[in-house]
C-alpha cells in the first residue's frame, strides 16, 4: 500500500472510532468548524468590498448597515454556539470517547500473549503507543475539521478571487504551489532530525527518571552510579545540538523561501502593488474589490499555513495509529479452543512430559526434557539455584507461555484443551515479583471490587490475611480492610515493609477457591523463622489443595511430599526430604550449607 494510501486509511479508521462513539460531537465539530470557514469568506472578503463600494461608489448607508448587522449576528450566533460546544458538551463527549477506547485497549491488553510483553520490539512498537492514547482520537476529529475549515476558507477565497481578480489568482496560485512543496520537503527534512533525535531523547529520558523514581532513589545514594549516567546524559546532549546544527540551517532557508520569498514577497508584496497598480492606473477594479482581495490573499496566508499543518497532522497521525492498529489487531497466538473442556471441580493430577522451552529470541533451551508428576493434594517443593527455570516452570503451569516441546496434562487432559480463563482459575498465585495496587486493601487481597458492605467477602478477606501471617498487622490499621494502599492517589495512602506487602501477595492464593496453589518463593522477605512459620501455616491452610511453591530457603522445604530439584533447566533429583538426605547429591549439600550457615550465625 502506498503511503498516501496508508496515511488516508489510517486517518479514516480513527475518525471512524469516533463517528461512532461520539457521533453528535464529530458532526457539531464539524459544522463548527465548517461555520468558522464560511466566516472567514463573507466576512474577511464580501463584507469589505460591499462597504468599501458603498462608501467610495454608492455613497449609501443601507449596504453598509446591513452588512454590520449580518455581521454582528452571525458572528454572535456562531461564538454563543462555540461557546457552549467547546465548553460545556465538547468536554464530557471527549471523557466519553477516551473512556470508550482505553476500555477496548484495557480488555485487548489482558488477552494478550503474556509473552508478548517480553518482546522488546514489540513492547517498543505497540504496546507503547496503545498506553499513549489519550486525546490521540479526538486529535484526528480536530484535525479533520480543521482540514474542513481551511478546505472551505481557501476555496472560498480562491472563488471570490476568480470572479473579483482573475489575473491575481494566477499570482496566488504560483505561490501556494511553491508553498506547499517546499513545506513537503521541510517537513521530510524536520522528520530525518527527529528520527535522529529520537533515540537521543530516549537516553536522556531514560536518565532523568532515573533520578526522580523512587525505585532507583537507593541506589543512587549508596554508589557512584550517578556519575557515569550523568556523563551519558551529556553525551546525549551534546549528540542532539550535533542534530540541530545538521539540519537547522537547511530548515532555516526552507523557512524564508517560505515565508518570505513566497509568502511576503509573493502573495503579499507583488500581488500588493499588483492590485493597487490596478485600482490607481488601469482602474479596472474597484476601492471595494482591492480592499477584498488583498484582504482575501492575507487570510488565505495563513489559511493554507493551517491546510498544511493539517495535512502533516494526519501524517503524524498515521504513525501513531499504524502502532495502535498493530496492538488492537494482533491475535493472542493462545487462542481458546472453539470447544473448550469443561474443567473439573476438585483437584486432579498434573502432569508434565518431556517438557521443554525456550524463550522468544533466545537461542537457548531455558527448560529441558522435564517430566513431573503432581498428584492431587500433593505439597510439591521446587528448589534450585538462581536461573535454573523454576519460575519459568510456574509461567508453564499457569499456561502464560506455551510449552515448545512436550506437553502439560491435567486431569488427563492437555492443558490446552480448556479455556485459559477456567483454567487459570483453578490456580491461587503467590508470585515472586508481586506487585501491590493503588487500591483498598481488600481489593488488593480479592483482586476485583470489594463493597464495604458486603460482610461475607470481607470475612473472607480478613480469613486469608490471617492465614497469610497478617492478622495482628490489620489489627493495628486504622482503616482496617479499607486502607488505601500506596501514595500513588492519596497522601494518606499506606506504605508497608518488603515482608508485609508479601503477606498480602500471599493472601491472595488462598481468598478464592482453588485447587492448587502456587508460591513462588513466597516468603523471601522474611527472616528465616518467619519464613518456616508461615510455610506451616500456609501447608496446614491449604487443606486439601495441592500446593505448589518454589524456595530459596531448604528449611521449608522439609514439609514437602515431594522436592524436585532443577539445575540449567533440568530436574536432576527429585524425592522427599529425607530420600534427597540419603542421596547426598546436589540437595543434601544445599541443605547442610544452609544448616551450618543458621547454626554459625
Ligand atoms: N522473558 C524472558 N526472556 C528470556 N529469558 C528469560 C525470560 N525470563 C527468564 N529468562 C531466563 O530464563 C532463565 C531461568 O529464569 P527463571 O526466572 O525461570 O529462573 P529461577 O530458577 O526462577 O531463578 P531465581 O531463583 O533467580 O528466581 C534465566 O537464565 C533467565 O535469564
Amino acid at each position: 500500500m502506498g503511503k498516501r494510501a496508508e496515511i488516508i486509511r489510517n486517518n479514516w479508521f480513527m475518525l471512524g472510532y469516533v463517528f461512532r462513539v461520539v457521533p453528535r460531537y464529530a458532526v457539531v465539530h464539524l459544522f463548527m468548524q465548517a461555520l468558522f470557514g464560511l466566516f472567514d469568506v463573507m466576512w474577511g472578503i464580501l463584507l469589505i468590498k460591499l462597504v468599501v463600494d458603498a462608501v467610495t461608489i454608492s455613497q449609501s448607508f443601507t449596504p453598509v448597515l446591513l452588512a454590520a448587522g449580518g455581521y454582528l449576528l452571525y458572528g454572535s450566533l456562531i461564538q454563543i454556539a462555540a461557546g457552549y460546544v467547546y465548553e460545556i458538551f465538547a468536554p464530557i463527549q471527549l471523557q466519553k470517547l477516551d473512556k470508550a477506547m482505553q476500555e477496548e485497549l484495557f480488555v485487548k491488553a489482558i488477552k494478550m500473549d503474556y509473552s508478548r510483553y517480553h518482546n522488546p520490539e514489540f513492547f517498543n512498537q505497540f504496546v507503547w503507543a496503545a498506553s499513549q492514547t489519550e486525546g490521540k482520537a479526538a486529535a484526528v476529529l480536530d484535525h479533520a475539521a480543521a482540514l474542513l475549515k481551511n478546505i472551505i476558507t481557501v476555496s472560498g477565497i480562491l472563488t471570490a478571487l476568480l470572479v473579483l481578480n482573475p489575473l491575481g489568482v494566477v499570482v496566488v496560485l504560483v505561490g501556494m504551489a511553491a508553498r506547499f512543496i517546499i513545506t513537503v520537503y521541510s517537513n521530510k527534512v524536520r522528520f530525518r532530525s527527529e528520527l535522529e533525535s529520537k533515540p537521543l531523547e530516549r537516553k536522556k529520558s531514560y536518565i532523568s527518571r532515573v533520578f526522580y523514581l523512587p525505585d532507583y532513589a537507593k541506589e543512587l545514594r549508596t554508589s557512584r552510579i550517578a556519575a557515569p549516567l550523568m556523563d551519558d546524559y551529556g553525551d546525549a546532549n551534546g549528540a542532539m545540538q550535533q542534530v540541530v546544527r545538521k539540519y537547522s540551517p537547511r530548515i532555516i532557508v526552507l523557512q524564508v523561501l517560505n515565508n518570505y520569498v513566497f509568502r511576503v514577497l509573493l502573495m503579499d508584496g507583488v500581488y500588493f502593488a499588483y492590485t493597487a497598480y490596478q485600482v490607481i492606473v488601469l482602474h479596472t477594479i474597484s476601492y471595494g474589490t482591492f480592499a477584498a482581495v488583498t484582504n482575501g490573499v492575507w487570510t488565505m496566508g495563513w489559511s493554507l499555513n493551517n491546510l498544511i499543518d493539517s495535512v502533516t497532522a494526519f501524517q503524524k497521525n498515521n504513525l501513531y495509529i499504524r502502532k495502535l492498529r498493530g496492538f488492537l489487531e494482533e491475535e493472542p497466538q493462545m487462542a481458546d479452543s472453539s470447544h473448550p473442556a469443561v474443567m473439573p471441580e476438585s483437584p486432579k493430577e498434573i502432569k508434565l512430559s518431556n517438557v521443554s522451552f525456550t524463550y522468544e529470541n533466545s537461542g537457548k533451551p531455558t527448560l529441558v526434557d522435564i517430566n513431573m508428576t503432581i498428584r492431587p493434594k500433593e505439597k510439591i517443593a521446587i528448589v534450585g539455584y538462581n536461573g535454573a527455570g523454576k519460575s519459568t516452570l510456574i509461567k508453564l503451569l499457569l499456561r502464560l507461555y506455551d510449552v515448545t516441546e512436550g506437553e502439560i496434562v491435567y486431569d488427563s487432559k492437555n492443558i490446552k484443551a480448556y479455556r485459559a480463563e477456567d483454567y487459570r482459575a483453578q490456580f491461587g498465585v503467590a508470585f515472586q515479583d508481586f506487585q501491590l495496587f493503588a487500591a483498598s486493601l481488600a481489593e488488593n487481597v480479592w483482586m476485583d471490587q470489594v463493597a464495604e458492605g458486603d460482610r461475607e467477602l470481607n470475612a473472607r478477606v480478613v480469613q486469608a490475611l490471617h492465614k497469610a501471617d497478617f492478622g495482628e498487622r490489620l489489627s493495628r490499621l486504622n482503616r482496617g480492610l479499607q486502607t488505601e494502599l500506596t501514595r500513588e492517589f492519596s497522601d494518606e495512602g499506606q506504605i508497608f515493609s518488603g515482608g508485609e506487602a508479601q503477606k498480602i501477595a500471599i493472601a491472595r492464593a488462598f481468598v478464592r477457591p482453588c485447587s492448587v496453589l502456587i508460591l513462588d518463593e513466597p516468603s523471601s522477605a522474611l527472616d528465616p523463622i518467619s519464613e518456616y512459620n508461615l510455610n506451616r501455616a500456609m501447608l496446614e491452610a491449604a487443606g486439601d489443595k495441592t500446593v505448589i511453591f518454589i524456595s530459596h530457603r531448604l528449611s521449608t522445604t522439609r514439609l514437602a511430599d515431594r522436592i524436585y530439584m532443577m539445575e540449567h533447566g533440568k530436574i536432576i533429583e527429585s524425592g522427599s526430604h529425607d530420600e534427597l538426605m540419603r542421596l547426598n547429591g546436589s540437595y543434601a549439600h544445599l541443605f547442610q550449607l544452609q544448616a551450618g550457615r543458621y547454626q554459625t550465625a
